[in-house]
C-alpha cells in the first residue's frame, strides 16, 4: 500500500474555511444552540452523535420554519420532538467489526508468570475486539449525514462516550495493539491518520467534524516510528515522509509564539463559539464574562485545554495573582507555553530525520536534525529551570515559569529532549524533585497535579498516558536510580489497575492516586469505561514486567510497600 504525497492541496484546504455542510448542524450555528441548550441529554455529547434523517439543507430548512411557527421560543417537549423527527440515535455510522488480525494468544501472555495477571493479560487482548468500530458504506456515500469524519479503515476507540478515534490516546491504543500482534489494525489506524492529515492538513482533537478546528499532542510521527519498531518496515515510514513533515510544520506554523527569542508552540483552536460536544457546559461557565468578546476568548482558553488533551486544569489556570488558583473562568491556556507539546515537536524532527537518514537523503536528515537542535535550545531556555532541577511550563502572561507539579514536567526524559552528558546531573535533580514534592507516596500512582480542583484533570486523578510517560521517561535517564523508580512506578500502575480490575471487571480512563485499585472522577462527564490507552499501557507494561511481578505481594501498597 502506498500513501499518497501532499500538496499545495493541503495548504488550501487548511486555510480554506469551508467546512463540511454538516457544520452547519453538528459545529456552530442556531440550531446547534436550540438544541444543546434544552439540555436534552444527561451528556451534551449525545446529540451531536446523532445522525440527520434527512440532508443537513433541508434539516435547517425545516429548523427555521420550526422556530419561526414558534416565534423562536420552542418550549422543551417541542425541541424533543424536532430533534426525534430529525435525527436518528447516536451510533448509526458503525457496524459490527471484529478485527481481522485478532489472536487468540498473542505470544506476550507467554511472557507473563503470575497466573492472575497473564489472564487479566487476556483479557485485555479479548476487549480489542469490543473497541473495535468499523463504518458503514453509507457514511462515505453520504458523510454529510453524519458527523463522523469518515476513514477507510476500521478503528479502535477509547470507548463509553468516546466511539470515534482520538488522536493522542491513538498513541497508547496503537503501541497495545503492536504488542498484541496486530499490526494490520495498527497501521490501518496510522493510515486514516495520513489521509486525514492529507484531507484537513492536522489531524483533529477526535474523528468528528466538530473537532475539526483544534487538534491534541501530535504523537503522529511516533505512532510510525511505533509500527516501525515492530515491524522493521521501514518503507512505510519513508513513504509517509511527506505528510509527517507536513504535520510537523503545521504546527510549527501555526502554533509557535516567541518567548525569550525562541520560537515555542502553545496549544489553541481555530474556532469560535463553545465546544459544540460540551455546548451548554461552555455557555455557563462563559456566564462570568459581560462582553461577547470576553466570552469568545473563554471558548478559546477551553477549546485551547481540549486540544491539550488535559482538558480541564488548573495547569491552564492564571490566576489575577498570577497563581494556578482559580476555576474555568481563569483559563489561559493560550498564554502558557506547555513542556510536552515542545518536547513532542522535538521528537518529531528527530524521528522524521531518522526516516530521512534511512532513506538516503542526508540533506533533509540533516536539516530536520537541526530543526530538532533549535527546539532543544529553546525547550533548555524556556522551560528548563535550574532552581526546580525540571522542567517547567512558561507563564507568558506574567513572563515567568511555573512551579507546579505535572507529569508533563518530565516529558522531555520521555522524548529523549535533553542533552544526555546531563543524565546524572538531570536524574539527581528530577529525583530529589520528585522527593520534594512526596509524588512516591500515592498507592494508587502519581497525581496528573497537587491542585484539587473538582476537574478531571487535577489531583488527585491519575491518567494512563501520563503515567506512562513517567515510567519510560525515567527508565531513559538511565541512572540506577531513576530505572529503579521508573520500575515501581510501572508495578505500582500495573499492580493497581488489576486491584481495580479484579473488583470492578473493569478497565478506567483514569485513575485515583489515593486509592491503591480506585477509579477516578470529577470533571464534566461520569469516569468511562473501555479503555483504550488504559489497556495499551497495561498491556505494555505486562509484556515488559510480566517475567518477574507477582501479585504475591499485593496487600494494598503505599510508597515503599509497592515493589
Ligand atoms: O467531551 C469533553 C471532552 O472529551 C474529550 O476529552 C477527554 O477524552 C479524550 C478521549 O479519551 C481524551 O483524549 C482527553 O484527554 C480527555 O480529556 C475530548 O478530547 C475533548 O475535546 C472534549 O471536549
Amino acid at each position: 500500500r502506498t500513501i499518497a504525497t501532499t500538496s499545495n492541496l493541503i495548504q488550501k484546504r487548511l486555510y480554506d474555511d469551508t467546512d463540511p455542510v454538516t457544520c452547519q448542524i453538528y459545529c456552530y450555528g442556531p440550531l446547534l444552540h436550540t438544541v444543546q441548550m434544552a439540555r436534552l441529554y444527561k451528556d451534551s455529547k449525545t446529540f451531536v452523535d446523532m445522525k440527520l434523517k434527512n440532508r443537513p439543507e433541508e434539516t435547517m430548512e425545516d429548523y427555521n420554519a420550526f422556530m419561526a411557527k414558534r416565534n423562536n421560543s420552542p418550549t422543551e417537549a417541542e425541541i424533543r420532538d424536532f430533534v426525534d423527527t430529525h435525527f436518528e440515535e447516536r451510533g448509526k455510522e458503525f457496524e459490527p467489526w471484529i478485527p481481522d488480525d485478532w489472536k487468540e494468544h498473542p505470544s506476550f501472555l507467554d511472557a507473563i508468570n503470575d497466573p492472575d495477571l497473564r489472564q487479566w493479560g487476556a483479557d485485555l487482548n479479548g476487549i480489542w475486539k469490543e473497541l473495535g468500530r468499523k463504518m458503514i458504506d453509507d457514511v462515505h456515500k453520504n458523510p454529510e449525514f453524519y458527523s463522523i469524519i469518515p476513514v477507510d479503515h476500521p478503528v479502535i476507540v477509547p470507548g463509553g462516550r468516546f466511539i470515534e478515534f482520538y488522536y493522542w490516546d491513538s498513541y497508547w491504543i496503537i503501541r497495545g495493539l503492536l504488542y498484541s500482534e496486530m499490526f494490520d489494525t495498527a497501521r490501518g489506524m496510522i493510515e486514516n491518520f495520513l489521509s486525514i492529515v492529507q484531507r484537513f492538513g492536522f489531524i483533529p482533537n477526535g474523528g468528528r467534524v466538530y473537532y475539526s478546528k483544534r487538534s491534541q499532542p501530535p504523537l503522529l510521527t511516533a505512532m510510525v516510528h511505533a509500527y516501525v519498531e515492530f515491524t522493521k518496515d521501514y518503507s512505510f515510514a519513508i513513504d509517509a515522509l511527506d505528510i509527517l513533515e507536513h504535520e510537523f510544520e503545521y504546527w510549527m506554523n501555526n502554533h509557535t509564539v516567541q518567548v525569550k527569542g525562541y520560537d515555542v508552540a502553545i496549544y489553541k483552536d481555530a474556532s469560535t463559539g463553545p465546544r459544540p460536544e460540551s455546548y451548554s457546559e461552555d455557555v455557563i461557565s462563559s456566564s462570568d464574562f459581560s462582553t461577547d468578546e470576553e466570552k469568545e476568548h473563554h471558548y478559546s482558553e477551553l477549546k485551547a485545554g481540549a486540544e491539550s488533551g488535559m482538558d480541564f486544569s488548573a495547569r491552564w489556570f492564571i490566576h489575577e495573582n498570577g497563581t494556578n488558583d482559580g476555576n474555568l473562568t481563569n483559563l489561559k491556556t493560550r498564554s502558557i507555553v506547555p513542556v510536552e507539546l515542545n518536547a513532542i515537536l522535538y521528537w518529531n524532527a528527530k524521528m522524521i530525520a531518522e526516516f530521512h537518514d534511512k532513506a538516503g537523503n542526508k540533506a533533509k536528515s540533516a536539516e530536520y536534525e537541526l530543526k530538532a537542535a533549535k527546539i532543544l535550545e529553546a525547550i533548555q531556555a524556556v522551560h528548563w529551570n535550574e532552581e526546580a532541577g525540571v522542567w517547567l511550563d512558561y507563564d507568558m502572561i506574567n513572563q515567568k515559569p511555573r512551579n507546579y507539579f505535572v507529569p508533563t514536567n518530565l516529558a522531555p526524559l520521555w522524548t529523549g529532549a535533553y542533552n544526555r552528558n546531563d543524565s546524572e546531573k538531570i536524574s539527581a535533580s528530577v529525583l530529589k524533585y520528585i522527593d520534594d514534592l512526596k509524588l512516591d507516596s500515592y498507592p494508587g500512582g502519581v497525581p496528573n497535579t497537587l491542585a484539587q480542583t473538582g476537574e478531571q484533570w487535577d489531583f488527585p486523578n491519575v491518567w494512563p498516558p501520563m503515567q506512562y510517560l513517567l515510567v519510560v521517561g525515567l527508565d531513559n535517564l538511565g541512572t540506577v536510580e531513576a530505572k529503579n523508580l521508573s520500575k515501581k512506578w510501572g508495578y505500582r500502575w500495573v499492580k493497581s489497575n488489576f486491584e481495580a480490575y479484579k473488583q470492578t471487571q473493569t478497565m478506567f480512563e483514569k485513575y485515583d492516586a489515593l486509592r491503591f485499585g480506585g477509579h477516578g472522577g470529577g470533571g464534566e462527564y461520569e469516569v468511562q469505561k473501555g479503555f483504550g490507552w488504559s489497556n495499551g499501557v497495561i498491556v505494555e507494561f505486562l509484556t515488559k514486567y510480566g517475567g518477574e511481578l507477582s501479585l504475591s505481594n499485593s496487600a494494598v501498597p503505599t510508597g515503599d510497600d509497592a515493589l
